[in-house]
């Protein structure tokens, strides 16, 4: 069975990581996603106004993509931007391994949230293919095309704070983290890498939540969205803090010493340390929080803020998450 390994990059503020895909010989740098299912890129059918500082997928330039005619697809994200288009097909490499025949969605329109994401040449999505957009059929992700060649039917996170970090496909690298890897069963009902989190503690002191909702495990987001009650417990405890619309979420002065954060995957509490979440300057004294409420949204959503402090595996074959020290 095979491995395969691939560098992921932090954009500023680590807001996402990218990772260089070659497509039909075509290398563009996707945005790995376990918080959608598909695999779609700035393409040459986009306006030109809208792919200026991107590296588009010309279909005509490769002599192995095929059209899949009358296919579409149309995705919108938490954050309120979207893309859609049409659909092909072709050969998709990431670090060694090729998946023949996978769908490659291409934009056709993309929200603005893209447009100015220049060094964003699409995304790579890693959820679960019930929740792929593409109709009237929907298509595999990558790893879902994949999985029957590789060593083991897993895939790991191993992103870092301001520097280069790997997603690794068929293999756990034991040498990426310390200590015990705790896993919990994920529901892949509603798509996503969902599991129970129905505690959570701050500063040490340890609060059960039976009423918390379900998280899932989110590369594609850049923060830690919490409950709001939660958020608001949390942020209760850092002085001078307030939720601030005009910024979007809870800021507080950048001398503050955060509490620690754990929060609950399954039954094992992983404890972010308060040091590592301020996500960034507001201005040179304010500083905004790595810790965001979900606005009641019914899910909790750990992102990058969480994979930048443990090491993750997201393991098909047993349908569980797990996370490790590092
Ligand atoms: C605008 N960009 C680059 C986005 C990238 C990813 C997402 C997302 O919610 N992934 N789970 C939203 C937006």
């Amino acid at each position: 069975g095979e491995t395969a390994e691939v560098t992921a990059s932090p954009e500023a503020n680590d807001a996402e990581y990218l990772s260089p895909v070659s497509i039909g010989g075509q290398t563009l740098n996707l945005d790995f996603d376990t918080g959608s299912a598909d695999l779609w890129v700035f393409s040459t059918e986009l306006p030109t106004s809208e792919t200026s500082g991107h590296t588009t997928f010309d279909p005509s330039k490769s002599s192995t993509f095929k059209k899949y005619d009358g296919a579409t697809w149309k995705i919108s994200y938490g954050d309120g931007s979207g893309a859609s288009g049409d659909v092909g097909f072709d050969n998709v490499a990431i670090g060694g391994a090729t998946a023949t025949s996978q769908a490659v969605e291409l934009a056709t329109s993309v929200s603005s949230q893209f447009v100015s994401d220049q060094a964003n040449d699409g995304l790579l999505g890693l959820a679960f293919s019930n929740i792929n957009t593409v109709s009237p059929t929907k298509q595999k992700t990558w790893f879902e095309t994949i999985k029957s060649q590789l060593e083991n039917p897993l895939f790991t996170a191993d992103l870092e704070k301001d520097a280069s970090g790997t997603y690794d496909f068929g293999n756990i690298d034991s040498s990426k983290y310390t200590g015990d890897i705790h896993y919990a069963p994920v529901d892949k009902s509603g798509g996503f890498w969902e599991f129970n989190s129905k505690s959570y503690s701050i500063g040490g002191t340890k609060s059960s939540c039976t009423t918390c909702s379900p998280a899932i495990a989110d590369t594609g987001t850049s923060l830690l969205l919490v409950d709001d009650d939660v958020a608001k417990a949390y942020y209760a405890q850092v002085d001078g803090s307030k939720n601030d619309s005009t910024q979007g979420g809870y800021v507080y002065p950048c001398s503050s010493n955060l509490p620690d954060f754990g929060i609950a995957i399954g039954d094992y509490i992983a404890v972010l340390k308060g040091s590592d979440l301020t996500y960034a300057n507001v201005d040179s004294s304010t500083c905004f929080g790595g810790i965001q409420s979900n606005a009641n949204s019914g899910m909790q959503i750990f992102g990058d803020v969480m994979f930048k402090q443990y090491f993750a595996v997201f393991d098909a074959g047993n349908t569980q998450f797990g996370v490790a020290s590092k």
